[in-house]
């Protein structure tokens, strides 16, 4: 028995309209937020199987004094999980705006999501494309890297818990099974396990359920999810995949797809990627893996899943201490590495300070600078931010200037990076190279955080780049604009992406084929007045090209992502630091431009030089006559 449509909620502040659904733990209603006449989804504790309601008043009933125990110690937790996930804050997490009780239960309220869910698109639509699904599954990737940070786990990743804003965002929703845990991993709460077949691991069925923290039970969720919208058929069972292994992936499917599913579809927790950023290295693999953490994967050789046949045979991605037993040729061949690097990375110097006079700011300590951007330098510490130098400049990158204006972003801080354009040293707006800047929103040419378009438009990146909405352009003027999708793509793949900190920021040192670095500062979104994942995180905006759901590039871990083909501009919760380009010959070509229309205009008005003086006359009396529009009198005066 559920709430009537049209009863009120906290003295009449919330309006039930109608239900959206009913599970073992609760009721989902839609209701008008009726002071701020906005729709809200409201989720109160229900569970089926130990309450009922007095039709009169609302009131929960429950029968025995046993089953009122266990529904007052569920009620709450339900209070207490929903508390914890009003202190998320993250675009692709759902959104909580109250906590309360009444009817002798509990409710929490939330955002509304229109778009229906991830499920529902495939019962309508059918399975997905690669980059369609991908795009999804990569916004829930980065939901739960952000719950894992937090040592929550999400325990019920699955289509019909990812909802779609109308903006086509994912959004993930029911965290009604989550877990905390401590910071030695143990669970801090004991919310019952629900279990979703095809989407819950082995470990989620057994007795008492997930005990300890491991990002790895929700990794396999999300490879099942995966599993869905590309295939449209549930996911076998977790009993079923141990014993038989998966089945066979349609071969449309990318190779590298199927192998992240099989992956994070692996029976054995410990046999799947242990986070998130492993899990996203598999379905990117192209790009080279940060250098964070010991557990670091190395560029070579590449981390393989091998699709056979029982997927428990399948290896995990290698790591550094696989090489253990091999220690001997490693360090032989370790020596080796280092040493050709050493030498092609003194030639290389000196080759380009003699073709290019402009690189006066490379790293006189070649030596170190060739083991830091190597994929040997496993270690932070012996990552030395001096190497990372202005192309045009013998300041170190990081030398504070004071009161830079917006416009100072100028020629001693393009860095040619071997690239077809040359990036911004700095971040728009920026003051010091770690700054986040503070100019968000494309689109609107004041920049300021406090402004910004009110809704999500999608616009063409021709339509953007260079254009009076590219805030690039606008500000510094001239001929800096927004990269394009190509340009940050080229960025991505013909540079080495490593993590580093600089002036205590955390970030990624771009270092381009001719040696040459920016720091892309990892400063994170801003969501409202938060800025979060700071530090971690570095989201940039391009004029890219894309699909639904994204439009800006991150860069995250020492990988990029490029999601999509159209730019969006947020509405002004959120905010990117954004990093404008200057095309190489762009100057030339604008003033050869400028020359050639000033030409034209000239010949145009001017006639063609007159031989004798006669038709020099003529000529002039033409031209005076075309500047005067009067055709009589040319007529009369060449008469
Ligand atoms: N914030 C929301 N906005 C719009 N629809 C929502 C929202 N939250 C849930 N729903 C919809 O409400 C219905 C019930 O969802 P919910 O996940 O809360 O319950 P459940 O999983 O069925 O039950 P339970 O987890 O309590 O066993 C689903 O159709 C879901 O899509």
């Amino acid at each position: 028995m559920q709430l009537q449509s049209g009863s009120f909620l906290q003295g009449g502040k919330y309006k039930i309209e109608s239900i959206l659904g009913q599970g073992g733990f609760g009721i989902t209603y839609q209701a008008l937020q009726t002071g701020l006449n906005r729709q809200v989804a409201i989720k109160e504790f229900f569970m089926k199987d130990y309450c009922e309601r007095n039709e009169k008043t609302s009131h929960i009933i429950m029968g025995t004094q046993s089953s009122r125990e266990l529904v007052e110690r569920f009620r709450q937790k339900f209070i207490k999980e929903a508390q914890i996930i009003a202190g998320l804050a993250h675009t692709h997490i759902i959104s909580i705006y109250d906590v309360f009780e009444e009817n002798d239960t509990a409710y929490y309220v939330m955002e509304y999501i229109d778009g229906g869910s991830l499920k529902e698109r495939i019962e309508t639509n059918g399975a997905m494309s690669d980059s369609e699904a991908l795009s999804y599954v990569l916004q829930i990737a980065d939901a739960l890297e952000y719950l894992h940070h937090r040592k929550t786990m999400h325990l019920d990743v699955k289509p019909s818990n990812i909802l779609l804003r109308n903006n086509g965002e994912a959004v993930l929703i029911d965290f009604g099974i989550s877990k905390r845990y401590d910071d030695t991993g143990n669970q801090t709460s004991s919310t019952p396990i629900g279990i979703s077949k095809g989407y819950a691991p082995l470990e989620q069925y057994k007795q008492g359920g997930v005990k300890t923290f491991s990002p790895g039970t929700d990794i396999y969720s999300l490879g099942a999810t995966l599993f869905y919208l590309l295939t449209s058929q549930q996911p076998p069972e977790a009993s079923d995949v141990n014993d038989e292994g998966l089945p066979a992936l349609p071969t449309k499917i990318s190779p590298l797809i199927r192998k992240a599913i099989q992956g994070a579809m692996q029976p054995r927790c410990k046999d799947r990627p242990q986070n998130i950023n492993e899990f996203l290295t598999l379905l990117n693999e192209g790009i080279k893996p940060g250098l964070e953490n010991e557990t670091t994967i190395l560029d070579t050789p590449k981390n393989e899943f091998v699709a056979k046949e029982h997927p428990s045979s399948i290896p995990k991605p290698q790591r550094i201490f696989l090489f253990k037993k091999e220690w001997l040729w490693g360090v032989i061949a370790l020596i080796l590495i280092l040493c050709t690097i050493w030498l092609s990375r003194t030639n290389k110097t000196s080759n380009i300070a003699q073709d290019n006079s402009l690189a006066i700011g490379l790293d006189s300590t070649v030596s170190d600078s060739a083991i830091l951007t190597s994929p040997i330098s496993m270690n932070n510490s012996a990552l030395h931010d001096s190497s990372i130098r202005y192309e045009n400049s013998n300041t170190e990158i990081g030398q504070t200037r004071t009161n830079v204006q917006h416009n100072e972003i100028s020629t001693d801080q393009i860095v040619d990076l071997g690239l077809s354009v040359r990036w911004a040293g700095w971040n728009l707006g920026a003051s010091t190279p770690e700054e986040y800047g503070n100019l968000y929103y494309w689109g609107d040419s004041t920049g300021t955080a406090s402004s910004g378009p009110t809704s999500i438009n999608i616009y063409d990146f021709d339509d953007i780049c260079g254009s009076e909405y590219d805030i690039a352009r606008t500000q510094l003027g001239k001929y800096w604009r927004m990269p394009t999708a190509k340009e940050f793509m080229e960025l991505r793949d013909k540079c080495k992406i490593t993590w580093t900190t600089y002036q205590k920021i955390g970030g990624y040192k771009i270092t381009g084929p001719n040696g040459n670095n920016i720091f892309l500062p990892a400063v994170g979104i801003k969501n409202g007045q938060n800025i979060e994942n700071r530090g971690s995180i570095a989201y940039y905006w391009t004029g890219s090209v894309a699909l639904i759901g994204g439009g800006f590039v991150k860069f995250k871990r020492g990988r990029a992502f490029l999601l999509k083909d159209s730019v969006r501009v947020m509405p002004n919760n959120v905010a990117l630091p954004i990093r404008p380009v200057i095309p190489k010959e762009e100057k030339q070509k604008k003033e050869e431009q400028q020359r050639k229309k000033k030409r034209k205009s000239l010949e145009e008005r001017v006639p063609k030089f007159a031989s004798s003086p006669a038709d020099r006359f003529n000529s002039e009396i033409c031209y005076n006559c075309n500047i005067n529009n009067n055709k009589q009198t040319i007529n009369y005066l060449i008469i």
